[in-house]
């Protein structure tokens, strides 16, 4: 199918037969897409479809090379940045572009060169702070805190908001590029809710989201992109996720792609390779890992949950108060840029480097075997690109998430920490990975799975739920409800 026209008569912006290669990859291959004044449209598509990249090419950090781009009615060249800042298009990266060693008012003076003059701290610090508690009331984030100082999800909480805020110039089409990927449901709601106002008033949003629940709620038009092309348009009410899912290519499902995952039971062995305790908990509660099990953990993002995986990961082969480890760990990042990827290397080396150990004979390493392990990650996670010696970088975001899975995966730890590790990750590969771990519990390997999606607990035998540092409930499968974790996740009395 191709694009059909925007449903306004004169779209904000539209492109057509745009292209764009990277070397050997066309990442796009002849997009049409126009986005009209008071809509949301809906971008879905697996990692590597090229949703990024005609993403910048609206935002101007790209230039397409064949094909037209009209703005406001009016056939224009390549937008530089500034031309697509004035034409009102701002642009949520997946990958996060804060300064960290400024502050978050710091931060909003650099977006606004307007705030300038003797004092701008105190204007600056007020136009973030009112927009912030605008899009996430009841948020904790002041404008003198340090941006290297926030969790993740206030990270992406503070970038969101810039790119709403406005001063002398507004923001008319707001692009959010896996924008809830680290916010947890309640914040993510926030911010679907205020898309939605922003919508009504007649601003516009291209939100780009492998969550389907989210895009099919919030918008008013979805494009299916499939190999740098698009493949399906139409308003959102004719869509549905099976619908969505068998348009971008995946085997149509049967149920939820959760339920597809084998669960791995709860089969305690004799001893725990794993017992830990917050540093902050009060009472008898503990953490206990058993071989061969998946255990969740859950809770309002940055509740603690983050810290324990850190405290047990520093715990293996060294003595702590709060933990007892009895294996290696390998740590699955979900803060890629921050401490997942190594950004000088290759997608081979990011995934060998946790096994060159095992790889390498009389000291030296074993280049066959090193690349069999590459060619392995690269058919088990689907890791789009044509040499796995290319610069990681060139990966698109869920493809760098699947080449740390596969780091993890190729090592010989006994226990893999997951950090909310499935950013990005498109619905096609996240069965592939839920099986994949699935599988690895059978062979006797154990996982800690900390994770904002309700649905992924739904992998685990056991899940924890945290609030402020503590373990405040502990659900076996059966009875696991997203009621109870919500519950636990607020109530200061609660308890399982
Ligand atoms: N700088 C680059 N150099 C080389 N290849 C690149 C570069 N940027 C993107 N690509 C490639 O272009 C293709 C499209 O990537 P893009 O990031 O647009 O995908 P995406 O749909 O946004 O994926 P995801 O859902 O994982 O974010 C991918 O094959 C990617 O590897």
């Amino acid at each position: 199918m191709t694009a059909s026209p925007a449903r306004s008569p004169t779209p904000l912006v539209a492109l057509s037969g745009v292209t764009k290669s990277f070397g050997a990859v066309r990442a796009l291959g002849g997009v049409d897409l126009a986005i009209g004044p008071g809509e949301c449209l809906g971008l879905v598509g697996h990692n590597g479809a090229g949703k990024s990249t005609l993403m910048q090419i609206l935002a101007g950090t790209l230039h397409h090379d064949e094909g037209t781009l009209v703005a406001g009615g009016a056939p224009t060249g390549a937008f530089s940045v500034g031309a697509a800042h004035d034409a009102g298009i701002r642009c949520v990266f997946q990958e996060l572009s804060l300064c960290p060693n400024l502050s978050v008012a710091e931060n909003t003076r650099l977006r606004h060169p307007g705030l300038k003059g003797f004092g701008w701290r105190q204007p600056a610090g007020a136009l973030i702070e009112a927009t912030l508690s605008e899009i996430f009331p009841g948020h904790t984030i002041r404008p003198d805190d340090l941006v290297a100082d926030l969790e993740l999800g206030e990270r992406q909480m503070v970038e969101i908001a810039m790119n709403f805020t406005a001063t002398g110039d507004r923001p008319r089409l707001v692009i959010l590029d896996e924008p809830t990927s680290s916010l947890d449901h309640s914040v993510a709601a926030q911010l679907l809710a205020h898309v939605r106002r922003f919508v009504a008033a007649g601003g516009s949003v291209i939100l780009i989201s492998h969550i389907l629940g989210d895009i099919l709620g919030t918008s008013d038009r979805i494009v299916v992109m499939r190999d740098g092309r698009v493949v399906a348009e139409r308003p959102a009410a004719q869509f549905d996720r099976a619908a969505l899912v068998a348009a971008m290519g995946h085997v149509a499902e049967t149920a939820p792609e959760t339920a597809a995952a084998a669960v791995a039971e709860a089969r305690p062995a004799d001893r725990p390779i794993v017992e830990a305790r917050p540093p902050r908990q009060r009472g008898a509660r503990s953490l206990t890992l058993y071989p061969g099990q998946i255990v969740g953990l859950a809770g309002l993002a940055g509740h603690g949950q983050t810290a324990l995986l850190r405290l047990i990961q520093n715990a293996a082969g060294s003595t702590s108060r709060f933990a007892k480890v009895e294996g290696s760990v390998a740590f699955v990042a979900g803060d890629r840029q921050a401490d997942g990827v190594f950004p000088l290397w290759s997608i081979g080396q990011n995934v060998t480097i946790r096994s060159l150990a095992a790889l390498s004979r009389f000291g030296l390493i074993d280049g066959r075997r090193e690349r069999a392990v590459e060619e392995a990650a690269r058919e088990t996670f689907q890791i789009r690109t044509p040499d796995m010696d290319d610069n990681i970088l060139t990966l698109s975001g869920g493809n760098q998430q699947k080449a740390l899975f596969a780091r993890a995966l190729a090592s010989d730890a006994a226990i893999i920490a997951m950090d909310d590790p499935m950013r990005g990750v498109d619905v096609g590969t996240k069965r592939e990975v839920y099986a994949r771990i699935a599988e690895e519990a059978e062979k006797g390997r154990a996982f800690l799975w900390y994770t904002t999606e309700f649905d992924e607990l739904l992998n685990c035998s056991h899940v924890y739920v945290f609030r402020s540092g503590e373990i405040v409930a502990d659900l076996p499968r059966g009875e696991l409800t997203e009621e109870k974790v919500l519950q636990s996740s607020f109530e200061e009395t609660a308890d399982a």
